[in-house]
């Protein structure tokens, strides 16, 4: 079962996932960042690759924050029980101090993690998910190399394509013509994150943390940025797949050319016009991500659901889910479920036939 309909999910602290290649800004951003008022009792986690601790000396010179350095590997491939040990250490001493809880958390990866590893950790470790939730992944380009890393390096295509906001930096190091060309490749990976150009880490706080999820549905809209996404919507009355038609669309021939590593980043929209009956939600969600969990890299989604006056925020990466979190009347006005999903090579084919097929009139 991928949902579970009863969290509340309100005293959650909100963790931040600030990501990018090597090299990309991140620890400039973030020793700017530190020093703002929003960072406020902030917890920082640095995931260093190797010996040299560098980028925790430089932030823990910020006193207001406690900076929580992991070196014995990447965050995103060995260490993951570390994430929650970590954590779980720096509440248990700041508790014992008499500190102030921590307000926000902030996690720095590795330039060569993969986010998605680190986000199943906050949402599947017990400890983890019953404290904090993300509040959204921050992705670092370098205006410079941006274009060469993201060909040549798979990992960076992901941290691009996972991110709720995208940072150019190092646009002091370029040209316009430089920048649109980065801006529209980056588009095409990921084309409903905003874009900010930064340049030597000079950004307000409030464009890295608490700007992603739609937090008591204020910026709902804003959060999952359906219009920019290819629209699909169910295709009512066509026959159920069959299996050797679902293996078709898991290894898709058509779409954006596969990359040197094999990735291709394909993302849409599928609208549902009518309010969706739980139990259908639950078995669609349930079969796609037992198919294809490994492929979906994300999803989120506004849905109306049937006999239920809120609709629901949905927010998962691969087979996992954050609970849904329920949202004002108003963020789903015209009543229709949509959901965002940016995948490795799925064909939204897949997610469309396989929602048909749960409807009622083909069940029989
Ligand atoms: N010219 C220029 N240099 C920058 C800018 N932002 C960062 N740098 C430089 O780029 C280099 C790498 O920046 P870092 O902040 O260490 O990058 P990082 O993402 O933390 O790097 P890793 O820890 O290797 O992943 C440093 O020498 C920075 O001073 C910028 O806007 N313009």
């Amino acid at each position: 079962m991928v949902l579970c309909m009863n969290v509340d999910t309100a005293d959650l602290i909100p963790v931040t996932v600030l990501t990018g290649f090597l090299g990309s800004g991140k620890t400039t951003l973030l020793n700017r960042l530190v020093r703002q008022p929003a960072m406020k009792d902030a917890l920082v986690v640095i995931n260093e690759f190797g010996d040299i601790g560098l980028d925790h000396r430089l932030v823990a010179e910020s006193d207001e924050h406690t900076v929580v350095e992991m070196s014995s590997g990447c965050l995103c491939c060995t260490i993951r029980g570390d994430l929650s040990r970590n954590v779980q250490q720096a509440c248990e001493a700041v508790e014992r101090e008499g500190g102030q809880p921590f307000s926000r958390v902030i996690i720095e990866t590795t330039g060569l993690a993969d986010p998605a590893p680190i986000l199943h950790t906050l949402m599947t470790d017990h400890w983890l998910a019953h404290r904090f939730a993300l509040d959204g992944v921050i992705c670092l380009v370098d205006s410079a190399s941006g274009i060469s890393t993201l060909n040549a390096h798979r990992e960076s295509q992901r941290q691009v394509a996972v991110a709720d906001r995208l940072l150019l930096t190092k646009t002091d190091l370029v040209d316009e013509e430089r920048l649109s060309r980065l801006a529209s490749h980056l588009a095409a990976i990921n084309p409903a994150a905003e874009q900010l150009q930064v340049r030597h880490g000079e950004l307000a706080a409030e464009y890295v943390v608490g700007s992603s999820l739609p937090a008591k549905g204020q910026r709902a809209e804003g959060w999952l940025r359906a219009a920019s996404y290819a629209q699909v919507s169910p295709a009512m009355g066509m026959a159920p797949p069959t299996p050797g038609a679902l293996v078709t669309m898991m290894a898709p021939a058509s779409g954006p050319a596969l990359t040197r590593h094999g990735e291709q980043i394909r993302s849409f929209c599928f609208t549902v016009e009518q309010p969706i009956a739980p139990e259908i939600l639950e078995d669609w969600l349930d079969l796609l991500m037992s198919l294809l969990g490994d492929k979906i890299l994300r999803v989120k989604a506004i849905v109306k659901i049937a006999g239920r006056e809120q609709p629901l925020a949905l927010h998962g990466v691969q087979h996992i889910f954050h609970p849904p979190e329920p949202l004002p009347v108003e963020a789903c006005r015209d009543g229709v479920s949509r959901f965002v999903f940016i995948t490795n090579g799925v064909a939204p084919e897949a997610v469309t036939q396989l929602f048909d097929y749960f409807q009622p009139a083909q069940a029989t």
